[in-house]
């Protein structure tokens, strides 16, 4: 693993034969890359990219998020590898650091999943954690595991702004929290919003694309997105907070009109060039959450 810290010997636990790690390993890489598809593939999704249009992006299309998405394969079974061998954090930031590298060679300098990497890449190396452990991949298993591992070093990390990004300056100009808050608190947005809407749409009979909406709504009703201030400042994240709490006041989905609904919000983000980014980066993290745990 280039640029690994060369003390950290990476072997599988003595418990496991080497083809079942990597066999294991590899599964939930490709469903961190289907979770990540899903969320492209998702429409309406309000401001952001999909293969129906652009949002409110003139830097990128799905082909752009596509090549990237393929380009962060290898990251995925990376960071699973380095959670079933309880890597430290800074490992974790390297490979982290790297797919950042390598999303960028890929998009020509476009930033599609840098939220997507740090969540998804959290989440992946607690779930390598929780089977190293014997662990059933439950939520709550791998909410625990996140925290237990890399909950001190994560806090430390929200604090550690080097480069000026976007997310530092809309926190410094706003004070809003974005990606090292939400990583600092273990994701609360996946684990207490994102995935309950998910799954009390599909528990009340409702497809996969329309739990996704659900879920993406709920999210951008409670998140705070610094992508939304970057572009919008205050005004900006109070249209898509109150956009994304009417639609769930009027049942979400469960609406006869939702798309209608959905559709117009749609719109009323691309006039205004408001994207959600950060609450699409979350919603890619709670597919891959359910989808991990769905298989075992
Ligand atoms: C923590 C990160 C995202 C930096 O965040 P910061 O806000 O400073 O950067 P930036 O504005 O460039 O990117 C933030 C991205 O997060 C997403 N986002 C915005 N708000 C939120 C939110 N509330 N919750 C989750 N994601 C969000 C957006 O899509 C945005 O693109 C990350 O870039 C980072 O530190 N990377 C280094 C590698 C690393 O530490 N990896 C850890 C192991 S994977
Ligand atoms: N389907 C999607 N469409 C648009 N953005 C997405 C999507 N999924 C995730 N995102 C996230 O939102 C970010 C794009 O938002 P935005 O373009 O505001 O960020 P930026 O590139 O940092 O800023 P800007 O493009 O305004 O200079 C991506 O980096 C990604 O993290």
């Amino acid at each position: 693993m280039a640029g690994l810290s060369t003390s950290l010997r990476l072997e599988p636990p003595a418990s496991w034969n080497t083809e079942s790690s990597r066999a294991f390993c590899q599964r939930i890489a490709r469903l961190a890359v289907r979770s990540l598809y899903a969320e492209l593939a998702l429409y309406p999704k309000p401001g952001l990219v999909s293969f129906v249009d652009n949002g409110s992006h003139d830097d990128m299309t799905a082909a752009t998020f596509v090549r990237s998405l393929f380009a962060l394969r290898r990251y995925f079974l990376r960071i699973v590898q380095a959670g079933v061998h309880d890597a430290p954090f800074h490992v974790l930031k390297e490979l982290g650091i790297e797919a950042e590298a390598r999303m960028l060679h890929a998009t020509g300098g476009v930033n599609t999943h840098r939220g997507a990497i740090f969540c998804l890449g959290m989440l992946c190396a607690a779930i390598g954690r929780c089977r190293a452990d014997g662990t059933a991949p439950t939520p709550a298993a791998i909410h625990a595991t996140l925290l237990r591992c890399w909950g001190a070093a994560l806090g430390a990390h929200s604090g550690d702004i080097a480069t000026p990004s976007h997310g530092a300056v809309a926190l410094l100009r706003y004070a809003a929290s974005g990606a090292r808050e939400e990583g600092a608190r273990g994701f609360p947005s996946v684990f207490d919003v994102g995935l309950p809407a998910l799954h009390r749409a599909l528990a009340a009979g409702r497809d996969a694309r329309r739990a996704r909406v659900d879920a993406l709504f709920a999210l951008m009703a409670h998140v705070s997105d610094t992508n939304v201030y970057h572009r919008g400042g205050v005004e900006g994240a109070l249209t898509v907070r109150r956009a994304a709490r009417a639609f769930i006041a009027r049942g979400g989905t469960a609406a006869p009109d939702w798309e209608t609904r959905a559709l117009i919000c749609h719109r009323t983000f691309v006039a205004a060039r408001l994207s959600p980014g950060g609450a699409a980066d979350l919603l890619g993290a709670v597919c891959l959450l359910q989808a991990a745990c769905a298989e075992g």
